[in-house]
């Protein structure tokens, strides 16, 4: 039986910290974010683009994220358990949505973007076994962001991850928002590496409980 984790949480919550962690274990295949590609489309950097002129390019770099997304989502499975770097669903209900509340994406694009996300989600198959969010405080992810130093999100306040927060608890722990398409398994992610491996390790049987 093959199963689906997605691995969610803030920009620089751990979550490659976390793959990588799991990526030792055999029956486990990891599929990170395709930044690279959001980095580098036919030589144009739309994440570099969105992080300078969100009203102009919010809806270039989310129509490249919704199918190179859809595109991890549907690649086929090598392992009995994958575990991958967000999805499709956070995609839509958090980065979207953050740029859309915000005032920082036309209605006409949010539109055009719901329009495709809806036709995705009916006519489409997206499995999804659990959720692992990794819940922090905006303050960590922002000084985790500031030493992992990339270039494109040095604009990034932390007003902007209070934001991103914000989505994230009411869409998976207050549950307000929007339809949560897996059980969800809450890892808190303040602590040190150490602490947060030993953690992982802690989580483990529940992790793998949903390939059975
Ligand atoms: N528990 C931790 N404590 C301190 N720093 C961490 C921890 N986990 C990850 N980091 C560092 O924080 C930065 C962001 O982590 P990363 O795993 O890339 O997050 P994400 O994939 O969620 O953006 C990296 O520089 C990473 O080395
Ligand atoms: N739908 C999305 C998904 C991601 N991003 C941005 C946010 C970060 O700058 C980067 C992903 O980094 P991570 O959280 O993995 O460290 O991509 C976005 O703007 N829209």
């Amino acid at each position: 039986v093959k199963a689906v984790i997605c691995v969610e949480g803030n920009i620089a919550s751990g979550k490659t910290t976390c793959l990588e962690y799991f990526s030792k274990t055999s029956s486990i295949e990891v599929l990170t974010e395709p930044i690279s590609k959001w980095r580098d489309v036919r030589g144009h950097n739309p994440l570099a683009l969105m992080y300078q002129d969100p009203q102009r390019w919010g809806i270039t770099l989310q129509t490249y994220v919704q199918l190179t997304m859809l595109d991890r989502h549907l690649s086929a499975v090598a392992a009995p358990v994958r575990m991958m770097e967000r999805s499709l669903f956070s995609a839509k209900y958090i980065f979207v949505e953050n740029l859309f509340r915000s005032g920082k994406m036309p209605e006409v694009d949010y539109a055009v973007l719901s329009e495709w996300f809806d036709w995705i989600t009916a006519n489409i198959c997206i499995p999804v076994d659990l959720i692992v969010y990794l819940q922090t405080s905006p303050q960590t992810c922002h000084e985790r962001l500031k030493q992992r130093c990339r270039e494109e999100e040095k604009v990034i306040p932390l007003e902007y991850l209070e934001s991103i927060h914000q989505l994230y608890e009411e869409w998976l722990i207050r549950r307000s928002s929007w339809p949560v398409p897996a059980p969800v398994l809450v890892i808190p992610a303040d602590h040190n590496l150490q602490r947060m491996l030993h953690q992982y390790e802690e989580n483990r049987a529940k992790i793998l409980a949903a390939s059975l």
